[in-house]
Formats: C-alpha cells, structure tokens, sequence
C-alpha cells in the first residue's frame, strides 16, 4: 500500500545568519578591501568609485586567486533569472535534505510510491516541485511563467492520497517558510492543498522550439534519493530552443572532493545521524550555477552546519586529457544505460579507472567540477531521454570548460518538446576535446556489434 506517514512536522533549520546577500549570484556584489589586480588598489575603496581602471570586482577570487571582475552591462541578462533561480534551488536542497533525512533515519520506505513505469516519486518530488513553481510565479508572475517538470498530481489528487498531499503541503509550507532567510517573500499565509496542487500542475509546459520556458527535475536520481544516496535539483531556462542558464543543487555532493570517500557509504552516514548531528549533514551539498556564453560557472556551498556562509567559486573541467589518468560517470542502473558497452568503450580507449557510478545529473556536476573527465549514457533503445534530466548539467559543464553532445558529435537539441528529440545512440560529455573525439571515435567502431 502507497501510504505516506506525515511525520515532516519538524521545522527546518533556520539558521539566523543568513541575509537576502548570501544567496545571490556573483556578479551582485561589491566590496571594499584590497584589490590586487587594481593598480590603484592601495585604496581599499578604489574599486568602488574614483578609480581609473573600468572593471569592477566581486567578492568571489577564480582558481588562480584573481579577483573576479563584476561582468559587463550585457552580461546583467538573466541576472534576475539566475538570481531567483538560485535561490529556489537553495530552498529546494534543504526541503531535500529534511525528507532525506527523515526517509532514511526512520528507516522505512513508506512514504515512496511508484510510477505506472515502476520508478519511484516521493513527497520531495511534488513538493520541490510545488515551491520552485512557487517561488517562479512570484518572481515573475504567473502568467509570465511557463515550466516543464517532470511530475504531475495525477496520483496525488486521488482520494486514497489524502495523507500524502497533507505531507507534500506541510513540506512545502516549511520549506517556504523558511524561504525568507534567502530572501524570498514567503506566503502571507500558509499554502492550502489546492494552492500547492495548482503550483504543481501549473508546470504542464510542453517546451518546443519559441519562446521562454523553465526546465525542472525537482528531484533528479529519485532512486539515488530514496536509497540515502546522490541526487540532484535541476532548473535551467531554455529561450528559442538554447538553453540559457543551469542551476544544479547537489545536497549531498560536498564542497571537498572527499565526497569520492563516501560512494556507496551514504545510506550507512545517514542511517546513524541522530537529529543533533542533522546540523553537520546541512555541509555535504552545493549549489552549481552558468549563464550561457559566460564562459564562466560557479559553485555554491549549501548552509553549513556552523551556520556559517561561503560565497560562489568559479569551477573548470579538468585538465586530464590521457585516458590512463581519466575517470568516467555513469548511471547506478544498468537498466538507464549499458554497462556492458561502456565497459567495452572503456577499454578500447584505454580508460584505467573504475567507473564512477552516481545516481542523478551529479555526474554532470562532478565533470564541471572537474572530479571526473567523462560522462557517459546509453539508454535501451526506444528510451527517449527528457529535457529536465540534463538541460541544468549541460550548460554548466560547457561554461566550465567541457563539451556535451550525443554519439554523434551533434549538440543536445532542447527545442522539439520534452524529449530530446533526434538525439544519436547516446550521451558524451567530456572535459576536453582529445577525450571526446576518442570517445566517439570508439562508439563508431563497436556500436554495431553491440545489442544496443
Ligand atoms: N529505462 C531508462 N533508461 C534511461 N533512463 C531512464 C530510464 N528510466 C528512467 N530514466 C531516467 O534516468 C534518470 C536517472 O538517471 P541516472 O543517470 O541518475 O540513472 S541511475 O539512477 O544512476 O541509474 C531518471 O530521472 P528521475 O526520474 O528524475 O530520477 C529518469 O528520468
Ligand atoms: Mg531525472
Ligand atoms: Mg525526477
Ligand atoms: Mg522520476
């Protein structure tokens, strides 16, 4: 029986320090101590005002410790989009982390229900779903706003689901609540169930080739989820059929690549965590972020459990471009993608390490990262990919440096709908260009001897 338990009445965390800055994208602030790329710069203030040199500075240093340059008026497109984008996904990774926490510290499974194709949905999808929807329509009023997410309130409506929509509105309600400390207007009262409902169902979008819709995975890699382990938020803007910004929240893919240190070890952490220790689990995510042709993207921490905030850092692809040092992502199931080929293409190309077997578009995250060189998908055939489980990774591991298209060379086509319509044999993102030509080069020779 699919009944959820409504015991989400804890509170979130709402940890005092944080003000309407922290969560705001790079290019929104200023500061006034030493700069070192201004000649001027003995004056703390100088790159504030009376200073010669054009180019403003943010507060967030890139990896070789310059200071970043605040962008230019051009650049303020999508400012507010960005903006507000990640915020919402901030919200959503500590909605996340709470029904996570409670999922798998309670120790039992049954607030999951399952999907006519047998894959899982939980309360965390309809409410991440509800609140990002939420937060947009607020910023940008509702009319204005088109989404494409992943769930719908099909189940959720029916009678027999009373308990789990008192769940989903009670999350949404306490994550929206605690929605201001990033500067986001909550409710002036609580959201009913058929407000959240309408939020949910708002997202009914279908994409396509014109205009501006908004891309969500609310929880991407739900089995990764369920089980205690990775998964990802997913929003991206897509304008025209490009998609114009990615924001990808990894609620347990900590800053520090010890991160590697914990595969397969997630649900152990998790399952000992007393509520006391809930504060330090708050440290283990991050929030990655891109415009396109930025040419830059950046990485977030989530709240630490010392209540303590950290500004954006820029992240790159890696630098490994020989095989024998590379590492290659793919999915957890062998059911999403073939481990039998990649195993194969792996070899051919001289790939030495184990793969690194992730749920969720973390895998793009750890290739923006620079964590790993390669991602690699290749779905049964028939299986048409959807749009929200790779528009936020593409844009940001391709501002970060690296390269996404299908088997074929061709770019993801995000402008046929929902699906990523055309898309050739499978998915190749690469940190760098000599990798992926070695890649593909190796689907050509084997993909017709494969049961693919
Ligand atoms: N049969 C099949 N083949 C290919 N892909 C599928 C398939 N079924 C599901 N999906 C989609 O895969 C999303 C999860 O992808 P992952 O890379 O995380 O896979 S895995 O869970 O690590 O195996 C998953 O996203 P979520 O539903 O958001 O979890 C699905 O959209
Ligand atoms: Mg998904
Ligand atoms: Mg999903
Ligand atoms: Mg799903």
């Amino acid at each position: 029986m699919n009944v959820l338990r409504s015991n989400l009445s804890n509170k979130f965390p709402q940890p005092s320090c944080l003000n309407n800055n922290f969560i705001k994208p790079h290019v929104k602030f200023l500061v006034s101590f030493h700069n070192p790329n201004c000649p001027k710069s003995r004056n703390p203030i100088c790159c504030l005002s009376n200073c010669d040199q054009k180019t403003q500075f943010s507060n967030e240093m890139d990896n070789n410790g310059n200071w970043v340059p605040i962008e230019s008026e051009g650049d303020d497109k999508y400012a507010k989009e960005l903006e507000v984008a990640v915020k919402a996904v901030h919200v959503a990774c500590l909605l996340c982390q709470k029904v996570q926490q409670d999922l798998i510290c309670n120790g039992d499974q049954e607030n999951v229900q399952s999907k006519d194709d047998n894959s899982p949905v939980t309360i965390a999808d309809w409410s991440v779903q509800a609140t990002v929807s939420w937060i947009l329509s607020q910023a940008f009023g509702t009319e204005s706003v088109s989404i494409v997410a992943e769930e719908d309130i099909e189940s959720l409506s029916k009678s027999d689901a009373v308990s789990i929509l008192s769940s989903v509105v009670k999350t949404v309600n306490d994550a929206l609540s605690s929605a201001s400390h990033f500067g986001i207007k909550p409710p002036v009262t609580n959201l009913e169930a058929t407000q959240v409902l309408e939020a949910i169902s708002r997202c009914n979008s279908n994409g396509g080739p014109t205009g501006r819709f908004w891309v969500l995975d609310p929880v991407d890699g739900t089995l990764g989820f369920v089980r205690g382990d990775q998964y990802a938020i997913a929003l991206a803007l897509v304008e025209n059929g490009e998609v114009v910004l990615g924001v990808l929240g990894c609620p347990n893919y900590p800053i520090n690549k010890e991160w590697l240190n914990y595969q397969n070890g997630y649900r152990r952490i998790l399952s000992r965590l007393t509520k006391a220790d809930s504060a330090s689990w708050d440290s283990k995510g991050c929030v990655l972020y891109a415009k396109k042709d930025s040419k830059k993207a950046w990485m977030q921490p989530l709240l630490n459990g010392d209540k303590s905030v950290g500004s954006a850092r820029q992240i790159k692809v890696s630098t490994i471009d020989n095989p024998v040092l590379a590492t290659f992502c793919e999915p957890v199931e062998k059911a999403n993608s073939s481990h039998l080929f990649t195993q194969g293409l792996a070899h051919s190309v001289g790939l030495r390490n184990q793969p690194l077997r992730v749920y969720s578009m973390v895998k793009y995250a750890a290739i923006a990262r620079g964590d790993a060189e390669i991602f690699m998908k290749f779905a049964r055939a028939g299986y048409k990919e959807k749009i929200w489980d790779h528009a936020a990774g593409v844009v940001i591991i391709e501002e970060a440096g690296g390269i996404v298209t299908d088997a074929g060379g061709r770019p993801l086509d995000f402008s046929k709908g929902m699906y990523l319509q055309g898309l050739d044999r499978g998915i190749i993102a690469c940190a760098g260009a000599s990798l992926h030509e070695k890649i593909m080069s190796a689907v050509d020779a084997s993909w017709n001897s494969s049961s693919l």
